[in-house]
């Protein structure tokens, strides 16, 4: 085998997700999974069930990483990657645990994660890496042995997760009316989070207003901007915006809100705007309420044209990321030097989550980073 196609020391691949509900029973259920302990308050989970319900309770949450496990194996089967590619989520089935329980069974002992979250923050990162320390503690406390896990870094600013975005804004350009689309901003979205959360992103050195959180998602809406600008020759004015605000109102989280912002802008006069959701790696259901439903409607009460662009899901080129890293990583693991590729400013995020990297507010025990309890 030649040497870049080389896996080892992997012996399988994970992929890492949320999990959401496939019908109205699992519904409650699966909020109660997403909110233990999280001080939510119940308004906001009614009004979220209400968002599920809308859709007959089912998230396409699944059904995206369905397809994009199909992309995986499909994509390393065409690359001569010959690794076993599993599925578990972090609140709904199949669970991380029961997943890593089969892995076990069937005799893998080193594990590459790819989590469908491409940026740094707890939620987004320590939060996944908090679940795998648990899992593997289960695991530890039923006596089977632990695998050793390795979480594939950001990959934000990856061309494969990138380039499909910008051929979904450039779609979404093309869709609106010609009278109004050379005037059309990009508003690029993401999930908001506390400010607080935010501030304490990433490695302890890009603490400060926004952290790597914000700092990452400017990078990406700039290159996405600057690629639009070469391909149409227009220049869209751009801004950063926030999506799926929870929590108390007291608490300060990142702003504005994606629907304020729209208003903002219908009342400057700007004639159109197309949503783009870089801060999601499907179609999931924060995308299909809070964009394609509630700022959509908000949009149309304004009279003010928008288009919502689509996640890269289970773009073949995403796929590709997905092997690029994989291979990058296994290299890296046997002391190999490789290239790292990523565009923009920022430059390939780190292997290992450095100790302090986007800390929660009550420490736990958190897997795949220089402060793992596990080898
Ligand atoms: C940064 C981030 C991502 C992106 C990174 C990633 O993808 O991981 C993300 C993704 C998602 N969030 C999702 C769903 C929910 N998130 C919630 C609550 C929260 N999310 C937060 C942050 C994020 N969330 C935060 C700070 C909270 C507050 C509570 C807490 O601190 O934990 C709640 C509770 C109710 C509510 O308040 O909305 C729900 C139902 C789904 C599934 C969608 C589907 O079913 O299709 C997905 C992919
Ligand atoms: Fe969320």
């Amino acid at each position: 085998m030649p040497e870049q196609l080389a896996t080892s020391p992997y012996d399988a691949l994970l992929l890492l997700s949320f999990g959401g509900p496939e019908g109205p029973d699992d519904v409650v259920p699966f909020l109660e999974n997403v909110t233990r302990g999280r001080g939510i308050p119940k308004e906001r989970l009614k009004e979220v069930g209400k968002h599920y319900f809308l859709f007959g309770g089912v998230s396409p949450i699944n059904e995206q990483n369905r397809a994009l496990l199909d992309a995986l194996r499909k994509d390393f089967a065409e690359h001569a990657v010959d690794l076993p590619v599993y599925w578990g989520n972090r609140n709904w089935a199949p669970y991380l645990t029961d997943t890593l329980r089969e892995m076990v069974a069937d005799g893998r002992r080193r594990i590459a994660v790819l989590a469908t979250s491409a940026y740094a923050s707890y939620s987004g990162c320590r939060q996944y890496r908090e679940n795998l320390a648990d899992a593997l503690a289960t695991l530890a406390d039923e006596g089977l042995a632990v695998p050793r896990v390795d979480k594939l870094r950001h990959y934000f600013n990856h061309p494969g997760f990138v380039r499909p975005m910008v051929d979904g804004v450039l779609a979404s350009l093309a869709d609106l009316p010609e009278d109004v689309r050379a005037g059309a901003h990009l508003a690029f979205t993401t999930h908001s989070i506390p400010d607080a959360a935010a501030d304490t992103s990433g490695p302890v050195e890009a603490h400060g207003e926004g952290g790597a959180y914000v700092a990452q998602h400017l990078d990406v809406a700039r290159l996405i901007a600057d690629a639009v600008r070469e391909e149409t020759g227009v220049e869209h004015p751009w801004e950063l915006v926030y999506q799926s605000r929870s929590g108390a109102p007291h608490i300060p989280w990142l702003e504005p809100d994606i629907c304020d912002h729209l208003e903002t802008l219908h009342g400057a006069g700007v004639p159109a705007v197309v949503m783009a959701p870089i801060g999601f790696v499907s179609d999931h259901m924060e995308v299909l309420y809070d964009l394609d439903t509630e700022a959509t409607a908000k949009a149309a009460e304004l009279g003010l044209p928008v288009r919502r662009s689509a996640t890269v899901g289970a773009d073949p080129r995403f796929a590709a990321a997905v092997r690029d890293l994989l291979l990058e990583r296994a290299a890296t693991e046997r002391g190999r030097a490789v290239e790292r590729c990523s565009l923009g400013a920022l430059g390939p995020s780190h292997d290992l989550c450095p100790v302090g990297c986007c800390p929660a507010r009550a420490p736990r025990p958190a897997a795949a980073g220089a402060d793992s309890p596990y080898a």
